[in-house]
């Protein structure tokens, strides 16, 4: 409601849009890495020293103190992110260029029990058959819709419906397709950004640098990202949760081939007759 009544973002800001678990924190980097590739340098980056959330906070985070935020004070512009569904979206914020990111629901599910898992206090790594978050009942309630800012699907059809509507303010990009082709996906960033490459820039190796600088693997081993320290009850879950495997497909070592269908058939069921495809994603080595 706060940011309902209060947001108001100005043109030139970008705000990422994702649901929990679909590659937010790497988007959060390459676009804060690019957006500001002229003021660091990459032995001097904030990376080195800051989180990715850290850098490009959530808007719930702006919005969950008693006092409202002075969002203008910030340079322009200023990236921001929500995990807000289009239907909770004001209509202000539609004002500035969004980037959607959406993933396999399998791989987002399979995310999402892990970091819940991890952040409550549980084991890291679970199975349907060890203690920590019931799975089969987590399945139940993610594929009937009952997930943290609304079911999945509604929150990538509501992204995807607008995409069609404003192409030019709102890009929508695959995690799937970020990991096989970083780089092409890094160019579109910069260009919808407004912040395009340079032919100097593409010359001197600077895309493949950011791409590099923002790599699960590089960012997994910065020492501030490896931190552990975190509360569920203090809402901060603890900043190595947010990089456990980043692979694609790692589904299929969590889920039934039962519950794989049905999460599949589900998708394809409701994004029958949106122009949006979905292909099962399967395990990149
Ligand atoms: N740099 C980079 N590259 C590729 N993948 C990455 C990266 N950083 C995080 N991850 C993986 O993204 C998953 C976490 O999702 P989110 O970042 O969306 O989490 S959150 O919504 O911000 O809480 C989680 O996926 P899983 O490994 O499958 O659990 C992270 O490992």
């Amino acid at each position: 409601m706060a940011i309902q009544a209060h947001f108001k973002p100005r043109p030139s800001d970008i705000l990422l849009l994702t649901s929990p678990k679909s590659g937010t924190t790497w988007l959060k980097a390459l676009s804060f890495a690019t957006l500001h590739r002229h003021s660091f340098s990459l032995s001097d980056h904030p990376f080195l020293t800051n989180t990715p959330h850290q850098c490009v906070p959530f808007l719930e985070r702006f919005f969950s103190h008693r006092t409202i935020p002075n969002l203008n004070v910030l340079p322009s512009p200023t990236i921001f992110a929500t995990h807000l569904p289009f239907s909770l979206l004001p209509q202000r914020a539609l004002r500035c260029r969004i980037v959607f990111l959406w993933r396999d629901p399998k791989d987002t599910f399979v995310s999402l029990c892990h970091f819940l898992d991890r952040w409550m206090g549980s084991s890291a790594e679970h199975t349907s058959t060890t203690q920590g978050l019931d799975l089969s009942k987590a399945f139940q309630m993610f594929s009937q819709g009952t997930s943290a800012f609304g079911p999945f699907w509604d929150h990538v059809l509501g992204y995807w419906t607008e995409s069609l509507r404003s192409p030019e303010m709102v890009l929508f990009f695959r995690y799937e397709e970020m990991i096989e082709d970083a780089v092409s996906h890094l160019r579109r960033l910069a260009q919808f950004m407004g912040c395009p490459f340079s032919m100097e820039e593409e010359r001197d190796g600077v895309v493949d640098d950011i791409v590099q600088l923002c790599s699960f693997d590089n960012l997994r081993e910065v020492e501030v990202n490896k931190d552990n320290k975190g509360s569920f009850e203090e809402k901060r879950p603890p900043a190595s949760s947010f990089f456990r495997k980043g692979k694609v497909g790692d589904w299929v070592n969590y889920l039934s081939m039962e519950m794989a269908e049905k999460l599949d058939a589900i998708t394809k069921e409701k994004l029958h007759g949106s122009g949006l495809t979905f292909e099962s994603s399967s395990v990149v080595p």
